[in-house]
């Protein structure tokens, strides 16, 4: 379990976390999400005791990390797959961060094993892919068989074999019970793994939610319509809160009504439908929805 009280991290001016506090929980993979600068990393920086904190606490399984008897087996991070010294052999990379906690070339196979590197296990680190050094990352995490996870962008550079590699990985090392943290800026991806979420913007939290309560409360979804007599709907439908977008003649998206009252609307008028289809929300639009005022570096 990891717990965040008031965590807060300051940049000179820049208040980069502001004073969050939440409870991750284990058995759960948890999504943290947020736009670009919102204060994922600097969040999983504290945690893991790589970036000072300014004021708050950051427990790991009741203590601050630093304050671990065996920090790697407590906590198993990936944040940047690239810190590995690139003379070293995969193996020889792993043996090094194992001799630091007593765990030996066994050890190390299996998890080379587990990663699928067995083959290049003996290659220079230097020499690997960026799906690759994903992978040797993933198996420094889970060397010392941590309870708590965190990744950074997991999937980064991974092909769609490692990506769902990984989707199946996260799900089992929740299910043994650990608390797996997973930040990532693919909504696709993150709705199918997550369970619940942890939602940042501008270092405050916008939410924290089940992924499925997310979604289901989510007012993104729209209705799509399509009419010979859409000239003559539309303006019926049109009220505070409702939003009508079309790209084509004759077809709507509609905003802010069920598919019902937009249907009761055309059947009363005498309006022909020849289509009325709820489309569910994703995780991706009410994401956008609700971040996006929060949104710190925006295309013009
Ligand atoms: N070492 C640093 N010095 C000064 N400011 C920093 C430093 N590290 C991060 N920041 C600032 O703190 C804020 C949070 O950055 P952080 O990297 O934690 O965001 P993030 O949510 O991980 O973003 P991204 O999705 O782009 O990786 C940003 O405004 C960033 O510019």
């Amino acid at each position: 379990m990891i717990e965040l009280q008031q965590l807060t991290k300051r940049y000179g001016d820049k208040l980069a976390v502001d004073a969050i506090s939440a409870t991750i929980r284990p058995g759960v993979v948890t999504g943290f999400l947020g736009p670009n600068g919102a204060g994922k990393s600097t969040t999983m920086r504290m945690i893991i005791g790589l970036d000072r904190l300014t004021s708050g606490a950051a427990l790991v399984n009741g203590r601050p990390y630093v304050e671990a008897p065996v920090p790697l087996a407590e906590i198993g991070a990936l944040l940047d797959a690239k810190a590995v010294d690139g003379g070293r052999s995969a193996r020889n990379h792993l043996l090094a961060l194992g001799a630091t906690v007593g765990i030996g070339p066994r050890r190390v196979d299996e998890v080379l094993a587990s990663v699928g590197l067995t083959e290049v296990a003996h290659k220079s680190a230097g020499s690997f892919s960026l799906g690759m050094g994903q992978r040797l990352g993933i198996a420094a995490a889970l060397l010392a068989d941590p309870a708590v996870l965190i990744l950074d962008e997991p999937v980064n550079g991974l092909d769609l074999d490692g990506i769902q590699w990984i989707r199946a990985l996260l799900t089992e090392l929740a299910q043994q019970g650990r608390t797996v943290l997973l930040s990532s800026h693919l909504m696709s991806e993150m709705q199918l793994v997550a369970d619940h979420l942890l939602i940042i913007g501008q270092g405050r939290i916008l939410a924290d939610i089940s992924m499925d309560d997310f979604i289901e409360h989510s007012t993104s979804g729209g209705v799509v319509v399509a009419s010979p007599d859409a000239g003559a709907l539309a303006p019926l439908l049109a009220a505070d809160g409702v939003t009508l977008t079309s790209r084509q003649a004759g077809r709507f998206e509609v905003r802010g009504l069920t598919a019902d009252t937009i249907g009761d609307i055309a059947a009363g008028h005498g309006l022909r439908l020849h289509e009325l289809a709820p489309v569910a929300a994703s995780l991706e639009s009410a994401y956008l929805e609700l971040t996006r005022d929060s949104v710190e570096y925006a295309a013009a």
